[in-house]
């Protein structure tokens, strides 16, 4: 069984690659099946324009030479520079099979990057950063064999300041982190992967896949369906905002419960808002999900009213102030998970709160989602999701035109929708950010937030 959306570290990329070789395969033949894959896809992008491999001395060159051969053995004209002679085996081998001779430099149509892949361990020193450049300058079309050469590959950062910018980025075997971690990410272009038989590797991250919504079943009503109470603190607006996206995630009733004192504000006649001690309102047992935090505020009564919220031990989102406010003894004893939802300030503030500090931001949201005994879900151009128990899960870049005000509590919103559902806390933020994803795609650009809540339901029948 293949496992095409799994993403794997450097470390069990190797060990995949080690259990194949145990299985019968060799270095050798992986490396032949690495490089046919990609010389088809160059090909397949290319067709027979002329083509400059610049290989590595490692097996990332190896895969380079291979592809080498591939290419001219379907006439395309290909030439070959490598600053640094092969130094593993396999690579030497490849590179005496594919029999040319490399030049020091040239100028063709397609340029294709096997400096380095996953064993890339420091900076390219700057000869060889001025030659990716000078190269990558030269040529009108860019492809990176594995990785951009300069990619950290199990955290997506950049070990040079400045890398070339590439057209189509060719993963072998699997997926990596840097293929869907920013900065890297946005150096990639079209991201394909080359099939070399990597089973699945179990706790291995995944890319999150399209979820399938139903309908309601037919005896359903507003109260099965799910109510969500969205609670109201110092600024209405935002919980107005994320309340009006929850009525189209799922639930089948949607509520702001505000204190009696709260400033007068109003909301969409089918969101009904609650005024009153927020001990009674918080008291209905038919409430299956809350979303506290969107224009919560900061104040003791702010605090006061997270407390209560989570004291009730139902499944809760918490997102913005909430998580500004949030401490480890407010979650203890809860048996029902949360869901937080922060962006990258509140991430660091929440580790630093949790203890979760010094690691990698993909380990940081796994210890995270374990902390806080439930999901976290990093928001950004690359959203991560943590759960306790659970590997952790990528999903797909959504629009940028998502870097707006409001959106953040229209993605809250849609993913305590989901939760009210009975979604688990896991499925209910992977649909949450699938929903909020596809709602970005269908508004198309510059919408406003407002725009994006009338784009929901579209975006829902997009899973149905
Ligand atoms: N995973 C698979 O299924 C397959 C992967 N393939 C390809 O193999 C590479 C990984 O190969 P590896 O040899 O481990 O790594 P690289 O090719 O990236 O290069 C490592 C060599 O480069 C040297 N190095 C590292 N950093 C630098 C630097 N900044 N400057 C100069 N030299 C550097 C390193 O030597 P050290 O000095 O660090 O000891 C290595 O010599 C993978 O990405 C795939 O493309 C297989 O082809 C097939 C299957
Ligand atoms: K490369």
């Amino acid at each position: 069984m293949r496992a095409p959306e799994q993403i794997l570290t450097a470390e069990q990329m190797q060990a995949a690659e080690q259990r194949l070789i145990d299985g019968g395969e060799t270095v050798e033949s992986l490396m032949e099946t690495a490089g046919a894959g990609a010389a088809a896809y160059v090909y397949r992008a290319c067709g027979t324009r002329s083509v400059t491999v610049l290989c590595g001395p490692g097996n990332n060159g190896g895969d380079g030479y291979v592809i080498a051969r591939h290419l001219q053995a379907r006439g395309v004209e290909v030439q070959v520079v490598a600053p640094l002679d092969p130094a593993t085996d396999v690579a030497k081998a490849a590179r005496v099979a594919w029999g040319g001779t490399p030049v020091e430099t040239a100028s063709e149509a397609v340029f294709v990057d096997c400096l380095f892949g996953t064993g890339l361990g420091r900076p390219l020193d700057d000869d060889l950063l001025g030659l990716l450049h000078k190269l990558a300058e030269a040529h009108d079309y860019r492809i990176a064999v594995d990785l951009p050469s300069g990619v950290d590959s199990d955290s997506g950062e950049l070990l040079n300041d400045a890398l070339p910018q590439y057209d189509c980025t060719i993963a072998l075997g699997a997926w990596k982190f840097s293929h869907w971690l920013m900065p890297a990410m946005d150096l990639m272009g079209t991201r394909k992967l080359v099939d070399i038989g990597v089973g699945p590797v179990s706790s291995a991250a995944h890319l999150s896949r399209a979820p399938k919504l139903t309908a309601p079943p037919r005896d359903a009503h507003k109260y099965s369906r799910g109510l969500l109470c969205v609670i109201a603190g110092d600024m209405p607006g935002a919980s107005v905002l994320a309340a009006s996206a929850a009525r189209h995630g799922g639930a089948g009733y949607v509520k702001i419960l505000a204190a009696e004192e709260s400033q007068y504000f109003t909301a969409p006649h089918d969101v009904v808002i609650e005024r009153g001690s927020l001990y009674d309102l918080v008291s209905d047992r038919r409430i299956d999900a809350f979303l506290v935090g969107p224009g919560l505020g900061l104040s003791d009564q702010a605090r006061a009213r997270l407390d209560w919220v989570l004291a009730c031990d139902i499944p809760t989102v918490c997102d913005a102030d909430a998580l500004t406010l949030l401490e480890p003894s407010m979650i203890e004893g809860r048996d029902c998970p949360i869901i937080a939802t922060p962006h990258a300030g509140e991430l660091d503030r929440l580790a630093n709160a949790f203890e979760a500090t010094g690691m990698d931001r993909v380990e940081m949201i796994s210890e995270l989602a374990e902390d806080i005994e439930g999901v976290l879900v990093a928001k950004g151009p690359d959203t991560l999701i943590g759960s306790a128990g659970s590997a952790p899960v990528i999903m797909p870049p959504a629009p940028s035109w998502l870097s707006t005000a409001g959106t953040g509590d229209i993605l809250a919103g849609l993913i305590a929708s989901r939760l009210a559902t009975g979604a688990s806390s896991r499925k209910a933020a992977e649909q949450g950010c699938w929903l909020h994803g596809e709602a970005a795609r269908i508004a198309g650009p510059a919408f406003s937030a407002e725009q994006l809540v009338e784009a929901v339901p579209a975006a829902y029948s997009a899973f149905l």
